[in-house]
């Protein structure tokens, strides 16, 4: 049996842009997802989530086809789980040559779904990676996040950036540009505060909504050059220790990602209720469409003020997590 664990990351600027080649910047954050894996011998697969938004389920079968949840939990919420599970499962099989291995998966993660942490890559990552030694096959975090992006390219349907999963195989704040991925060195501490509004947005849907605008529209194919842009600018801010600079980027990011439109009513009530606190900056992150902003705050006043905004479920501090995939036992 091999326990590893992954973060999930929050984006300081670039998500969407990403898709289409625009730098971006994401940073792990210290909450974690932890994948269990422990070889069958029948060469079946099961997989049993206690953290599925709901109460969890366990599904068991020999291909994604025959997939049945043994409780009451949405068939397509149990399907998309399964869908990142079993292709990272078929990637520790091919990393590993063993065609016909099969395992007993368990999940327990600390992130929310489809809110724009990153819990699809925190689990793909921290699968591959457990499920691979359990086969006596080490990768290394670089290995990792290559075989976690082609699942997230599988699965978001050919649209997908190397962002999350090389943030959450390597942690820390990361640098993705096409196929080159770079750890940031010497980061500023960055006061994270997140608001989430419990809700959730359909990655693949949303990426599909932004491309479909910038074939449409010359100014949102520009408008995802404008956040390129914004990046960069962001970069030298960072390099910088500007923290101010760098919240000023953030309302401006979050703008750009309005126009685009992957924001919500509830996303932009807590954007603007930090924005009010003072906060130096806040924006949404990750796909969108519902879930999680993030802002930037030294003090409690954005906290306090999330508190009260009627959108916003829970509010917590996220640490900048230095520690990419991990074992956790083994
Ligand atoms: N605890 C979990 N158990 C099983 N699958 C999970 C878990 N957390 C996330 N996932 C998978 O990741 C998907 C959410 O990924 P995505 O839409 O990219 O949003 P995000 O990565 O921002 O959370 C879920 O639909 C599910 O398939
Ligand atoms: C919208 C996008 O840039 C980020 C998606 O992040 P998340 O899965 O919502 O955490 C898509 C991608 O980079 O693959
Ligand atoms: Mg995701």
């Amino acid at each position: 049996m091999v326990v590893s664990s992954a973060p999930g990351k929050v984006y300081l600027f670039g998500e969407h842009a990403v898709v289409y080649g625009e730098p971006a910047v994401p940073c792990a954050i210290e909450r974690r997802a932890r994948v269990t894996v422990e070889e069958r011998d029948d060469g079946a697969l099961r997989v049993h989530s206690t953290d599925l938004t709901l109460d969890g389920f366990t599904v068991e079968y020999d291909g994604a086809a025959d997939a049945s949840a043994d409780v009451d939990v949405p068939e397509a919420l149990v399907e998309a789980a399964v869908g990142y599970v079993d292709a990272a499962a078929a990637q520790a099989r091919d990393a590993a040559d063993r065609p016909d291995a099969g395992f007993d998966i368990t999940i327990e993660s600390e992130l929310p779904l489809g809110a724009g942490l990153g819990s699809s890559a925190a689990v793909v990552v921290a699968g591959i990676d457990a499920a691979t030694r359990e086969l006596g096959v080490q990768l290394s975090a670089r290995e990792i996040a290559d075989r976690a992006y082609r699942v997230e390219y599988e699965v978001q349907d050919g649209q997908a950036s190397r962002a999350d999963t090389f943030c959450s195989a390597v942690g820390g704040a990361v640098r993705v540009e096409g196929d080159d991925c770079q750890p940031i060195r010497d980061v500023p501490n960055l006061p994270f505060v997140i608001g989430y509004d419990g809700g959730a947005g359909d990655t693949g849907e949303l990426v599909a909504g932004v491309r479909r605008l910038k074939e449409e529209y010359p100014f949102a194919a520009d408008t995802v050059e404008s956040i390129g842009d914004l990046v960069r600018q962001g970069e030298r801010a960072l390099e910088a220790g500007d923290l101010e600079e760098l919240g000023r980027l953030m309302n401006f990011n979050h703008g750009l990602l309005e126009a685009l439109g992957v924001s919500s009513r509830s996303l932009d009530e807590m954007v603007w209720a930090a924005r009010e606190s003072d906060a130096l900056g806040a924006k949404l992150t990750g796909a969108g469409g519902g879930g999680c902003i993030v802002v930037l705050d030294e003090t409690e006043e954005a906290r306090t003020a999330l508190s009260y905004t009627p959108g916003c479920e829970e509010t917590f501090r996220a640490e900048l997590d230095t520690d990419g995939v991990r074992v956790e036992e083994r």
